[in-house]
């Protein structure tokens, strides 16, 4: 299967607020979107937009910066584990979330529940890290608007 390209990388957060100050006074990226909920996913979310790549290309991989929602979230134990956060997941895209879910679990890998709505408000689902060499990894269907 072929993946497409490197979405964004997740990174956890203890607090949002003070990551986008971080992301934006020392790193010099842009927050173009407010901070927003997912409670169906137990985050909340900021997307950064990474500075414009070395040769002034755009369109690279954001951070996309997530906070926990509650002691239930699948973020808590990470947090916990992490109480500054850290990396926690690669996100790349695909044009057909299904074919890429039989894909994975065709190569043996474990796919954690049922595809469901991201961030970007296309399906995605997450592959555990134990078989994706320690990266947890998810899988986003490519947004039909993307150019
Ligand atoms: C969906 C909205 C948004 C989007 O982009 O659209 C997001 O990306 S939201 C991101 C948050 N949601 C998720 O991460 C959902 C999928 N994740 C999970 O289901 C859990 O995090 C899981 C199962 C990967 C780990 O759960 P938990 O931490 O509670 O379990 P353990 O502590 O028992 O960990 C098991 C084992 O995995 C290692 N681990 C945990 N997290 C990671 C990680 N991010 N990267 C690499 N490895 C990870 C952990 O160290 C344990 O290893 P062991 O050797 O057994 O100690
Ligand atoms: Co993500």
């Amino acid at each position: 299967m072929k993946l497409g390209r490197l979405n964004h990388i997740g990174v956890v957060t203890p607090s949002i607020e003070a990551s986008i100050a971080f992301w934006r006074d020392t790193m010099g990226a842009e927050v173009i979107r407010e901070p927003f909920d997912l409670p169906a996913q137990g985050v909340r979310v900021c997307f950064v937009d990474t500075p414009l790549g070395a040769a002034g290309g755009s369109g690279g991989p954001q951070i996309e910066l997530i906070e926990p929602l509650g002691e239930a979230s699948p973020i808590h134990g990470f947090l916990a584990k992490n109480p500054a956060g850290g990396q926690h997941h690669l996100c790349f895209e695909v044009p057909d979330i299904h074919a890429a879910k039989a894909w994975f679990e065709g190569q043996g890998k474990k796919v954690l529940g049922e595809p469901r709505i991201g961030a970007h408000g296309t399906l995605i689902f997450f592959v555990h890290p134990k078989d994706m060499g320690g990266v947890l990894t998810e899988i986003m269907e490519t947004p039909k608007d993307a150019h």
